[in-house]
């Protein structure tokens, strides 16, 4: 396994993501949540859209996951959906590139987006949804696959939770992967890790006060 994918082995990559209108949404506040997760001993960050992978890069050395995500009319594919796209997150520094790999009407194939992370000297993460896209991505020549898409699309178990029975499929397959999706506490972290995750990515729990205030708003009103 490559170097930073060593690096990265039993730690924590925190996802510092803002939406669109989200009061985060600027490149300058997602360095700050970055360098805060630095600090509480995140071993990576996943970051999305070419001016918040500048912006991170240019503050820390900790090995990027990086992604763009993208709204296109013609696909529901919207984690770095093209080729093109992969190469510049590389070229800005991501030593790692996530995308989508799920089997869904895409503009790009799976295969080409990894040679064209490859061939800009970056790992491809492969964001998948099941057990057969896990496969399918390996084919492929991905690097390593995350379970970040699970429940995201019309084939995969549709859950609240973390998809447990996926992380079990992947181990006992023998296929390493990295848990993402819903990992909504330290327990659910750590449990992802005794599955047998690779690594974890945390996002909303950690970087998403908007969601996480939804949360605990929701529990003080169910309380009445
Ligand atoms: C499905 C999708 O688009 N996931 C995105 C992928 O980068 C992010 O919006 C998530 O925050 C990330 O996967 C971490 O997951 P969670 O926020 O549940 O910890």
């Amino acid at each position: 396994m490559s170097s930073v994918l060593e690096r990265l082995r039993g730690g924590l990559v925190v996802s510092c993501q803002a939406n669109p209108g989200s009061p985060l949404r600027d490149p300058h506040i997602i360095s700050r949540l970055a360098l805060a997760a630095q600090q509480g001993g995140a071993a990576g960050l996943r970051i999305q859209g070419f001016a918040d992978v500048q912006a991170v890069r240019a503050v820390t050395d900790l090995p990027l996951i990086g992604l763009t995500k993208t709204d296109r009319d013609d696909t529901p594919v919207y984690i770095t959906p093209t080729a093109a796209e992969a190469a510049q997150l590389a070229e800005l520094g991501s030593e790692i590139v996530a995308f989508d790999a799920t089997l869904q009407p895409r503009p790009e194939s799976v295969q080409a987006i990894v040679q064209a992370i490859h061939a800009a000297g970056a790992l491809a993460m492969a964001d998948i949804s099941t057990l057969d896209e896990a496969r399918a991505a390996y084919d492929a020549g991905a690097d390593i696959v995350g379970t970040t898409l699970a429940g995201y699309t019309p084939h995969s178990r549709a859950l609240s939770t973390a998809d447990w029975p996926l992380m079990d499929e992947l181990r006992e397959a023998g296929l390493p992967f990295i848990a993402e999706g819903r990992l909504n506490s330290p327990q659910d972290a750590a449990e992802a890790v005794r599955r047998g995750a690779h690594s974890v990515v945390v996002g909303s729990a950690i970087t998403r006060p908007d969601v996480i205030t939804t949360w605990f708003a929701g529990a003080v009103r169910d309380a009445h």
